[in-house]
């Protein structure tokens, strides 16, 4: 295993590689009181300011990590954000995430996914509702703990009030994000409902064999109707999931109305309210986040970031398994 000195020194020894990303190498490890975490290492690259974007978006995910705190949202223990040493020890999940769970074609049985979908919408709600966006809702960055959906990967998060850079996987980005403007509350409702297609239709709304066609899919052209692909969902879910996917940000349902609808669907799967906040002193206000986000913050781009300029964590035309 590397010597990995900031987690050593904070008593976190690493035991084997479960994978890497753009940006971080992940261990399995153990923390100083022998509980298992997920150990993510910056790359070395990144650190030797090699790739001053991934560090960007490493010292994000550090920071927005250790501050969020909520049943659905991934718990961060410990970090460093910047440097050599810069890492983060999250709450480590054996089962691993949503996309290894999905089979193209294979819808999961009805209240399976909508209860995965009630925890990352509780998800976003929390992170709504303390003005932050989340801008990279996809199956990867979704974990699974039994019956408890969380949601992971804040790299690209940004406080709406502090501003930051519009981005997103292009399969579950929003028309908006495409036009190159902020992400909103409304643009993480619409990943999320990309995500309701995949989880419970089996297939993604919206296919392209290249980046400009998927663009024109997600600015062009109209959702396939969910009841007709889905036909078990419950009409006013599959109705609400499908406006979540509507052109206009303000023609999407609030996730209000999308918890409820998936909480009912879900049965008693559903694991926990929408409030749900893990620490004291976090409240949930609800607050929908207004359209735009304030001034951009300095440049940020993940290594993979297609040539639209945009901010994207995600480059959906390179191999991978999972569904495409
Ligand atoms: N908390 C965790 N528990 C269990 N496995 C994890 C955890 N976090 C990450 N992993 C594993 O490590 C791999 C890399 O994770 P990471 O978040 O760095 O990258 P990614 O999400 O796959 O890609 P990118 O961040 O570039 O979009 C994941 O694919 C997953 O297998």
């Amino acid at each position: 295993m590397p010597e990995i000195p900031a987690a050593a020194a904070a008593g976190v020894q690493p035991v084997r590689l479960l994978g890497s990303g753009s940006t971080a190498h992940v261990y399995l490890a153990y923390d100083q009181g022998g509980r298992q975490v997920a150990l993510k290492v910056l790359l070395p690259a990144a650190a030797r300011q090699d790739n001053p974007g991934a560090a960007e978006m490493f010292a994000n995910e550090v920071r927005m990590t250790l501050q969020l705190r909520h049943t659905h949202l991934v718990r961060g223990y410990s970090g460093q954000a910047y440097g050599e040493g810069a890492y983060l020890t999250l709450e480590y999940f054996p089962e691993g995430s949503l996309d290894g769970q999905l089979t193209a074609g294979a819808p999961l049985p009805l209240e399976r996914g909508a209860g995965i979908l009630h925890g990352v919408a509780a998800g976003l709600h929390y992170m709504h509702g303390q003005g932050a966006v989340h801008q990279d809702v996809k199956t990867q960055n979704v974990y699974l703990d039994g019956n408890r959906a969380v949601l992971a990967d804040f790299g690209a998060s940004y406080m709406i009030a502090q501003g930051g850079r519009a981005g997103g996987s292009p399969f579950y980005m929003a028309p908006e994000i495409y036009r190159g403007e902020g992400g909103t509350a409304a643009s993480d409702v619409y990943s999320l409902g990309v995500l309701g297609y995949e989880v419970l239709a089996g297939q993604r709304p919206f296919r392209a064999e290249s980046y400009e066609d998927l663009m024109g899919e997600h600015l062009l052209t109209a959702a396939p109707a969910l009841s007709h692909i889905a036909p078990q969902v419950p009409r006013s879910l599959a109705r609400l999931l499908q406006r979540a996917l509507a052109k206009a940000p303000a023609d999407r349902p609030g996730l209000d109305e999308l918890l409820e609808a998936l909480a009912e669907a879900a049965g008693n799967q559903s694991p926990a309210p929408a409030g749900t906040a893990t620490e004291k002193g976090v409240t949930e206000s609800g607050v929908r986040l207004g359209r735009h986000a304030a001034a951009p913050a300095p440049e940020c781009r993940a290594a993979d970031e297609p040539a639209s300029g945009l901010f994207s964590r995600w480059n959906p035309f390179r191999k991978k398994g999972g569904p495409s």
